[in-house]
């Protein structure tokens, strides 16, 4: 089970150009992208109130300001964004060892499924799950254990790859092992309690192989 942001894609430059524009239709000002990457992990509401904080915005509407970014950010979420390197040749190497890949990402699943569509990676996930698929999300392990299940697996099967304390909290949660994507978003630090430290998504799928070769 992968997480999508930082850790199958680098997305950071469409979500912090996206933030800027929504901030610039209240006349606030500009984040660079360095300033935004800290502000990824948790899904579309705590990024806008990240970047809203950020910039010491005051009496702004937050759902109104959500509406505004994902109104920028749906049509262009894969403008600039684009797979890690390996990225597609490791989900196919996965499938073909017998793996089955889940997706369970913050971001609202609309978008994420329209990342996937346009890398013709969805056709290769058994289950897609967003920040708004269920009722929780992670860091919560109820968002992992559901997305288990709809892919059709068992926790003790299954493992979590992510970029972020939430994906490693989330997986330790529900059971899975899991595998810190230290080539994404998140502090070090955030891997402390991960299975596996990766550092680079064909090194995760070789702790996957062996983990399952020898079982
Ligand atoms: O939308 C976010 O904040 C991050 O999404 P992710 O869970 O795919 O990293
Ligand atoms: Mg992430």
């Amino acid at each position: 089970m992968f997480d999508l942001d930082g850790t199958l894609v680098d997305s950071l430059p469409d979500l912090a150009e996206s933030l800027r524009e929504m901030l610039a239709t209240y006349g606030l000002p500009k984040l660079s992208d360095e300033r935004v990457r800290p502000m990824v992990g948790d899904g579309v509401g705590v990024l806008v109130s990240r970047g809203l904080a950020a910039v010491e915005a005051h009496g702004i509407d937050h759902d109104e300001a959500v509406r505004r970014y994902m109104a920028i950010y749906e049509p262009r979420a894969t403008r600039l964004t684009r797979l890690f390197p390996e990225t597609r040749e490791t989900i196919e190497a996965l499938r073909a060892a017998g793996f089955n890949c889940a997706l369970c990402t913050n971001k609202p699943v609309a978008a994420a499924r329209i990342i996937l569509e346009r890398f013709e990676l969805a056709k290769s996930f058994a289950a897609i799950a967003g920040g708004d698929s269920f009722p929780a999300r992670k860091p919560d392990p109820e968002h992992v254990r559901r997305t288990v299940a709809l892919a059709g697996g068992t926790p003790d099967q299954a493992v979590m790859v992510g970029d972020h304390r939430n994906d490693v909290v989330a997986g330790n949660g529900a059971g899975l092992r899991t595998i810190f994507a230290d080539w994404g978003y998140g502090a070090a630090a955030m891997g402390d309690q991960a299975t596996a430290i990766a550092s680079a998504i064909d090194d995760a799928a070789r702790f996957m192989m062996a983990w399952f070769k020898s079982e």
